[in-house]
């Protein structure tokens, strides 16, 4: 399979090593200082791009691979409020966009453990529930995407709370879950969701030991949407 790669940082190369490990090739590395070699590129060469850039850079990046029919995975984090309009230009050009917030398999079994958490804590109204996000220094979003998503998987099972703010600016309302973002090297990503009572403490957490699970995740997913059309996320990919 021929892989486009939007945004070459950390994640960009390691999803390079392991996609050629797979025994793909890539296609083109397209970062801030050469994105006109897109030019060059023959969208009929390539199977699917796999983006990973920042939050500013993902519409445009997203948007050129969409409008030339090339099926799009993208992990780039702090853009979402533009998804609607990249959800309508992959149906408009009948090609096929796949986002999630975390690819690693631990992330997505953290989230679903989160949820049934979340839905035990429903009538255990002492509980109060916050969460806190660790990752590196060069991290462009507080909160993390996957702090998020988490935040949403409590507000859908729990209807005490019904937002998330970040603690610097939380409102100290019941109904408010206040986020910790803390950016420390060489943290590679760990998401804590604790319970507090005046009885007791419940915690949950996440730690990623490297960037690993994220691009290996990545990889798995563009080999199984390369023939796939329409909006897909992890629900769709995972058999759990
Ligand atoms: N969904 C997931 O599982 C994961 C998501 N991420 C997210 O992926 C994104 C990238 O993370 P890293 O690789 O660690 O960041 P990074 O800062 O190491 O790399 C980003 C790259 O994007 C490039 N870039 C910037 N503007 C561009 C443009 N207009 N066109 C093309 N390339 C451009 C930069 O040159 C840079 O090399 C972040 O938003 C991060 O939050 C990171 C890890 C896992
Ligand atoms: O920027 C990162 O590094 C990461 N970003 C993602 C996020 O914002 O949730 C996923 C992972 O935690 C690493």
């Amino acid at each position: 399979m021929n892989i486009l790669l939007l945004g070459y940082g950390k994640m960009g190369r390691i999803i390079g090593e392991i996609a050629e490990e797979r025994g793909h090739q890539i296609s083109g590395k397209i970062n801030i200082d050469n994105r006109s070699d897109l030019d060059q590129i023959d969208p009929d060469s390539v199977d699917v791009a796999i983006e990973f850039s920042q939050p500013d850079a993902a519409v445009e990046n997203i948007s050129w691979a969409i409008k030339r029919g090339i099926p799009v995975v993208s992990g780039t984090t702090g853009w979402l409020d533009q998804k609607p309009q990249i959800e309508e230009l992959t149906l408009k050009h009948n090609t096929a966009f796949f986002y999630a917030s975390n690819f690693s398999v631990g992330v997505n079994i953290f989230f679903k453990v989160n949820k049934f958490l979340a839905s035990l804590m429903k009538d255990q109204a002492e509980y109060k529930v916050s969460m806190e996000e660790i990752h590196h220094t060069e991290k462009k979003d507080a909160p993390s995407g996957t702090a998020i998503t988490l935040a949403e998987g409590i507000i859908a099972e729990n209807p005490r709370v019904d937002h998330w703010k970040l603690e610097e600016d939380s409102d100290k309302n019941e109904q408010t879950i206040p986020i910790t973002s803390k950016r420390i090297d060489p943290a590679p990503g760990t998401h804590i969701i604790k319970y507090k009572s005046e009885i007791d403490d419940i915690e949950i957490a996440h730690t990623a030991h490297s960037r690993k699970g994220f691009a290996q995740g990545a990889v798995l997913v563009a080999e199984w949407i390369k023939a796939k059309k329409g909006i897909l996320s992890m629900d769709d990919f995972l058999s759990f």
